[in-house]
C-alpha cells in the first residue's frame, strides 16, 4: 500500500483558525500579540521566510514588525535594537533570523533576547527549561513535528524515533521533545556508522540534515512515519526535502511533502508561541495591578 501523504495544508489551516480566535479574544481584552522579526543582510532564503511569517501574522491578527538591517550592521547596534524590543510593551516575541553575518555572534545576540520574548526557544535558559521539562516556549520546528504526529493520531510513547541531524535548531531539540513524549530516541549524524541499519529500525523517522533526497527506501522500515524537515534549494530553483519522496512512497506508512507541511507548521508554532507570550505578559500586567 502506498504511503499516506500527510496533508499539511489541512492541519495548518485548522490550527491557525484556532490561534486566530484566541488572538481575537486576547486582543479584545486589551492585549494584541506582537512579534518583531529582525533580519540582517540579504540572504534570499531568509527573505522568503520573513515574508511568509509577516503574512501569517497578519492573517492571524498578530501585530508584526520587520526590522531589515544592512549587512554591515555592527553587533553593538543589533544588541541595542534587541534591548529596545525587550522594553517595548507592544512586542511579545522577538525572532532574529539566522544566519547572521559572520562578524556578529549569534550566541551573544540570542542571549540578549528577554527569556520571556524568545519565541524561537534559542535562549540557553529556555533550551535548559525544555530539557528539564519546565514551562518554556517550545522550539518551533520540533514542536510543529510533534503536532503533526498528534494530528494524524500516531502514537509516540514507546515507539522508536530516529532523528537524522543534530543541529541546535532542529535535531537536538527534536530529540528532546520526542523524549518528552516518551519515545525511545536515537540521534544519527554525519559520523554515524551504518546509518541505514539504524534508520530502518525507526517507527518514526525525522530527517533534518540539509542533504537533498538523502533518505531513500532502503533507510525506511515498511509502514514507518517519515517526517521531512529538509528544505534544500536545488539548482533548478525547486525546493527538495531530505527525503527522496517518490522513492519512499511505496515503503513508508506516512510521509510529509516538501514544501507544504513542516515549513508552514513551523510558522504556526511561532504564532502560537507569540500568542502564549502575549497571554503571559497580560497575566503579569494584571498581577502587578497595571
Ligand atoms: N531565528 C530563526 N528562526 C527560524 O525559525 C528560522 C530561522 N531563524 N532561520 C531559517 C529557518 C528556516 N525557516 C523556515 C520556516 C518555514 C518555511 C516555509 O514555510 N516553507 C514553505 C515553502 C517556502 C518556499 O517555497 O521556499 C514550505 O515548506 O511549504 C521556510 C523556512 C525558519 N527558520
Amino acid at each position: 500500500m502506498p504511503a499516506q501523504i500527510i496533508n499539511g495544508k489541512e492541519i495548518v489551516s485548522s490550527y491557525r483558525a484556532e490561534i486566530k480566535e484566541q488572538v481575537q479574544a486576547l486582543t479584545s481584552s486589551g492585549t494584541q500579540p506582537g512579534l518583531a522579526v529582525v533580519i540582517v543582510g540579504e540572504d534570499p532564503a531568509s527573505q522568503v521566510y520573513v515574508r511568509n511569517k509577516a503574512k501569517s501574522c497578519e492573517e492571524a491578527g498578530i501585530y508584526s514588525e520587520v526590522h531589515r538591517l544592512p549587512v554591515q550592521t555592527s553587533e553593538a547596534e543589533l544588541l541595542q535594537l534587541i534591548r529596545q524590543l525587550n522594553d517595548n510593551p507592544r512586542i511579545h516575541g522577538i525572532l532574529v533570523q539566522s544566519p547572521l553575518p559572520k562578524h556578529i555572534s549569534e550566541e551573544r545576540v540570542v542571549e540578549e533576547i528577554a527569556v520571556t520574548k524568545d519565541v524561537d526557544c534559542f535562549h540557553p535558559t529556555n533550551v535548559g527549561n525544555v530539557s528539564i521539562g519546565k514551562d518554556a516556549p517550545l522550539p518551533c520546528t520540533p514542536a510543529g513535528v510533534i503536532q503533526i504526529l498528534k494530528k494524524i493520531n500516531v502514537p509516540i510513547a514507546g515507539k522508536h524515533a530516529v532523528v537524522i541531524g543534530r543541529s541546535n535548531i532542529v535535531g537536538k531539540p527534536m530529540a528532546m521533545l520526542l523524549l518528552r513524549e516518551n519515545a525511545t530516541v536515537t540521534i544519527c549524524h554525519s559520523r554515524t556508522a551504518n546509518l541505514e541499519e539504524i534508520t530502518r529500525q525507526a517507527d518514526i523517522l525525522v530527517a533534518a540534515v540539509g542533504k537533498a533526497k538523502l533518505v531513500r527506501k532502503e533507510h525506511v522500515k515498511p509502514g514507518a512515519v517519515v517526517i521531512d524537515v529538509g528544505m534544500n534549494r536545488l539548482d533548478t530553483g525547486k525546493l527538495a526535502g531530505d527525503v527522496d519522496f517518490d522513492d519512499v512512497l511505496d515503503t513508508a506508512g506516512y510521509v510529509t511533502p516538501v514544501p507544504g507541511c513542516v515549513g508552514p507548521m513551523t510558522i504556526t508554532i511561532l504564532l502560537q508561541n507569540t500568542l502564549e507570550a502575549a497571554r503571559k505578559f497580560a497575566e503579569r500586567q494584571t498581577a502587578a495591578g497595571v
